[in-house]
């Protein structure tokens, strides 16, 4: 049985579809990356997978006892409100020391244990995060953007600590990345979503597609600069431009 099971689903955010006809299944130990224009889904589609957005359609089926670890795009800390490290670490539930100290240094920042949350780092924060998501030994990772802000060395290794963990942990890892060209060495299927799933492969058949080499080809920076690739379908987008094809909705950074 896999993992989890999307069957056709349907998501609005406020008036805006944001998903829709998303079908998907997650193996145990694949690596999985999902790339799309900015609004195209990727963050709702993350949380309607761990169960926080109701459907509009569809069905998601998860494999009985799965425990997932969730990193999400961004944690919004009240500056006003103390919280060192180790008391995060004990929300929502409240872990032992020796657990905790071993998942902060797994994740490479044990020293940080006492530091407050407000002063760390963009990069150290995506690995308190990290660190509070394997606490509970998850069969899968779901990281949405987990190295946005952070330089390249940083992502990069960033992603080695992530399919190391997959390896150690024997989990799957679902991620949102706009650093295709970074992930694809740790990445077993990528998924192209602007609102459904516009195309999917491995990173070898993704690679061997015009699609490839205009995202990563020259002036691209590397960099997930462009968003394009070949389409024999129609687009209805959910922001209403339907028949547009993915890369009118191209530019949108790195
Ligand atoms: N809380 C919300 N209320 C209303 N609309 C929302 C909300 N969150 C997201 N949306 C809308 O839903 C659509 C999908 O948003 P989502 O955040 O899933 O996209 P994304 O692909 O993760 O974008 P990005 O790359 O910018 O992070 C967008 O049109 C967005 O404006």
């Amino acid at each position: 049985m896999s993992l989890i099971t999307a069957e056709n689903i349907e998501v609005r955010n406020g008036g805006t579809r944001a998903l829709f006809g998303v079908s998907l299944a997650l193996e145990a130990r694949e690596i999985v990356t999902v790339v799309g224009p900015n609004g195209s889904g990727k963050s709702t589609l993350m949380r309607a997978l761990i169960g926080a957005v109701p459907l509009q359609a569809g069905r998601i089926t998860r494999r009985p006892g799965l425990r997932i670890g969730y990193v999400p795009q961004t944690l919004h800390i009240d500056r006003a409100l103390p919280m060192t490290v180790r008391r995060f670490l004990n929300l929502p539930n409240r872990v032992g020391r020796a657990a905790a100290r071993a998942a902060l240094a797994r994740t490479g920042v044990e020293a940080l244990e006492q530091r407050q949350l407000a002063g760390l780092s963009g990069g150290q924060l995506q690995r308190v995060l990290l660190a509070r998501a394997i606490l509970n030994a998850p069969h899968l990772l779901v990281l949405d953007e987990p190295t946005q802000g952070l330089d390249q060395p940083a992502s990069a290794s960033f992603y080695r600590l992530i399919e190391a963990l997959r390896d150690e942990m024997g989990c799957a890892v679902l991620m949102v990345s706009h650093e295709l060209h970074v992930v694809m060495s740790a990445t077993d299927r990528v998924i192209c979503l602007n609102g459904h799933i516009c195309c999917e492969g491995t990173p070898d058949v993704v690679t061997a597609a015009p699609a490839y080499r205009e995202l990563f080809g020259t002036g691209t920076g590397g960099a997930l600069a462009l968003y394009r690739h070949e389409h024999d379908h129609a687009h209805d987008h959910p922001h209403g431009h339907a028949d547009a094809p993915c890369h009118d909705h191209g530019d949108h950074g790195a």
